[in-house]
């Protein structure tokens, strides 16, 4: 049993458990994950974030952090956009970087950031690809709808749907499933989008890993991007307004590239027992 220090935070209601592990010696398993996740066991959260020196992990900057993100069921995944804000308020909050521009390393590669003065912060998501995948996504009750696969770092399926009321009466208590399989082998991200207006469009999302959560930025990034698309795909910079259910982002779009600000919010710390007989490497071994 180990007594690990945590943070929890969120953007727009996705949230995580923040480790700081400086010096990469938190061996952290599946089970630690799914233990740090679970809403009734453990601490809750749809993910967990631990904070680790880049040079601790790819042999990266000892001075750039890299954010080590894990989806709730313990399962990898490449980016989290909400998580990154949450990543880079903690840091500043710790006083582990100074300035309020700075360099995040990820399983998708450096994203710079900003922190606002209105406290929102604004990432690099870097390139946003539609990768022509057309796919078939049926929810619960078998109703299916088309979708377009978008690649963010991390896999996503974008549906539209009618009108907001079809949105919020999508079943999405359990995972979608997608046709054809092979169209995302490592799993997928699905969003279903409602327009609500030029460049402003309400979204829900079922998550790879993690479920239905109330919001995923790299799925606003993914829909932004397939809404624009379907507007003509003009090469001129855009902003889309994306609301979700725990509240609003914005993404920018231009060549190719995105930007998204929203809010980062650091709610509680704590300290968390963690599970389990791994052993964690201490800074002697
Ligand atoms: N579940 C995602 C990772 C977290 C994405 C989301 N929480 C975000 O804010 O981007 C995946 O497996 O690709």
């Amino acid at each position: 049993m180990r007594r690990w220090s945590f943070a929890k935070g969120h953007g727009t209601e996705n949230d995580f458990v923040i480790l700081l592990d400086r010096d990469g010696v938190l061996d952290l398993g599946e089970e630690e994950v799914r233990f740090l996740c679970d809403r009734h066991a453990g601490v809750g959260g749809d993910g967990v974030l631990r904070v680790v020196l880049a040079s601790h992990v790819d042999g990266g900057d000892p001075h750039t952090w890299f954010m080590d993100y894990r989806n709730a069921d313990g399962s990898i995944a490449e980016m989290c956009g909400n998580g990154i804000r949450v990543f880079a308020r903690y840091l500043l909050d710790e006083g582990l970087v100074s300035g309020h521009e700075l360099e995040i390393a990820t399983r998708a590669g450096i994203k710079p950031i900003a922190v606002l003065p209105d406290g929102s912060v604004r990432v690099g998501m870097g390139e946003v690809r539609l990768t022509g995948e057309a796919v078939e996504v049926t929810v619960a009750d078998g109703r299916a709808y088309d979708a377009v696969g978008v690649d963010v770092g991390n896999p996503h399926a974008v549906a539209f749907v009618a009108d907001p009321a079809e949105l919020a009466a999508l079943p999405l208590w359990t995972a979608p499933s997608w046709t054809p399989a092979e169209a995302f082998p490592a799993g997928v991200n699905a969003e279903f989008v409602a327009v609500l207006g030029e460049r402003h469009v309400a979204m829900r999302v079922y998550e790879r890993g993690s479920g239905e959560t109330r919001s995923c930025g790299t799925g606003t990034v993914a829909v932004a991007a397939a809404t624009h698309a379907r507007l003509g795909g003009s090469s001129e910079p855009a902003q889309y307004r994306v609301d979700v259910p725990g509240g609003s982002v914005e993404v920018e779009l231009g060549e190719g590239q995105a930007w998204l600000t929203g809010p980062a919010v650091i709610v509680a710390h704590g300290e968390v027992a963690l599970p389990g007989g791994r052993r964690h490497r201490t800074l002697e071994d």
